[in-house]
């Protein structure tokens, strides 16, 4: 018997996909940034079963279907994308590579994905600008202070960002118990770029039993922001809006009647409501009450090419993904990012390949079965890295 860990131990780590990424990463990672990424609110029940909704489906593949080529390649908001998986908005990634926000852009350009940049960028929204090849859209938090809301969609239009993307489900931030117990604050060399400079000092300041992040919305967010108020953000541009983290049809419905032209539906990554309906499970209603005016997006736990296809056959037009670029960055920074997603890619025109549909407007529901079960492949291990 050789020992096979001996030359294990000697050969370069090979990563194929979101999951190795995590694993590669939570070895390069402080624990509470790791936390602050991986983790969700509560007993983190939703940010499991975004990722367990997924696994209930299984796919009914058709046979003898000419899938010598399989065409990826779709619009979102009438905007040519390689293929329907984008860059979920997410704060600061200069937390995991210092070349941050630069580099996912630059990767998203490179396999022609679109991606949403966070209000709470720690690269400048017209630096991130400057570096993308790829649509681009701007993520708003909508601010107490209007102005500085109203500051940062002037500055998206200057910049040349193709749509808005309001996100609905953060009038505070949930509370997120990983980041309490780490008392979690921004490093001093990371600040929310978009925002005055010395704009709050408490980001930086915390102690065991607060999150700074958390402290920080709840100054600066607009909790007594609602429908009626929308209609001042749409006097302010002509750029399509979007809204991220709706969940049921009558808000979707709401939306649509209000001219907005995208939906994302989302969980925030099971981060804010917990306990709330699966995105995945969410969808079906929200592609009824507004797919015919609205462009539908889900996220929440994509890990795999099949999954995108699972999102497809239930109407999404598109998934974003979120850890799993952070990951990418962390480990290997713009060459990990475009990995992780040219691994999504590779999987997902397999999986169309496999399952007899060549072309993204022949996926369908009937592609679906759905089991009682879910599927036993995911170990504890890979629960925590999903
Ligand atoms: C570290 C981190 C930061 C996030 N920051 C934002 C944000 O600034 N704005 C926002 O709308 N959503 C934010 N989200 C939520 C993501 O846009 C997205 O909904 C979620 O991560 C998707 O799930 P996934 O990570 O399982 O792919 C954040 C998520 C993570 C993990
Ligand atoms: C105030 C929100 C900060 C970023 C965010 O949305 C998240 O961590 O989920």
């Amino acid at each position: 018997m050789t020992a096979p860990t001996a030359s294990r131990a000697t050969r370069p780590e090979l990563l194929l996909n979101p999951r190795d990424y995590a694993s590669a990463a939570r070895t390069r990672l402080d624990r509470p940034v790791w936390d602050y990424i991986a983790g969700g609110s509560g007993d983190e029940v939703t940010l499991r079963e975004d990722r367990a909704a997924y696994d209930r489906y299984r796919l009914r593949p058709r046979a003898l279907v000419d899938v010598s080529r399989c065409d990826t390649a779709t619009t979102l908001l009438g905007q040519p994308v390689a293929f329907p998986v984008g860059i979920a908005p997410m704060a600061y990634h200069q937390l995991v590579h210092p070349d941050g926000e630069t580099a996912t852009v630059r990767a998203a350009g490179t396999v022609g994905a679109l991606t949403i940049a966070s209000t709470f960028s720690s690269i400048s929204l017209e630096e991130i600008a400057g570096a993308a090849a790829g649509p681009l859209w701007l993520q708003l938090y909508v601010m107490r202070h209007r102005e500085v809301t109203a500051s940062l969609v002037r500055r998206a239009e200057a910049a040349g960002y193709q749509a808005l993307v309001v996100t609905v489900d953060t009038p505070r931030m949930a509370r997120r118990e990983r980041d309490l117990r780490n008392g979690f604050r921004l490093p001093p060399h990371i600040r929310p770029a978009n925002l005055d400079e010395d704009h709050d000092p408490g980001l930086y300041q915390g102690s065991s039993g607060s999150s700074t992040l958390a402290a920080h919305a709840a100054r600066h967010h607009d909790a007594a922001f609602t429908w009626d108020d929308l209609a001042w953000l749409r006097s302010l541009t002509d750029l399509p809006l979007v809204l991220k983290g709706v969940l049921t049809a009558e808000d979707a419905r709401r939306a649509a009647g209000l001219g907005v032209a995208g939906l994302i539906v989302s969980t925030h990554g099971g981060r804010q409501l917990d306990g709330s309906v699966p995105a995945l499970e969410a969808l079906p209603e929200v592609v009824a009450a507004a797919g015919d005016r609205c462009d539908i997006l889900v996220d929440g736990g994509v890990r795999r090419g099949t999954d995108v296809l699972k999102a497809l056959a239930l109407g999404a037009r598109a998934v974003l993904v979120g850890r799993p670029v952070l990951w990418g960055l962390a480990v290997d920074g713009e060459a990990g990012a475009t990995q992780v997603l040219s691994a999504l890619r590779e999987e997902l025109e397999e999986a169309m390949a496999l399952t007899g549909r060549p072309r993204l407007d022949a996926i369908a529901p009937d592609l679906l079965h759905r089991s009682a079960h879910l599927s036993p492949h995911l170990t504890d291990d890979d629960r925590e890295l999903a």
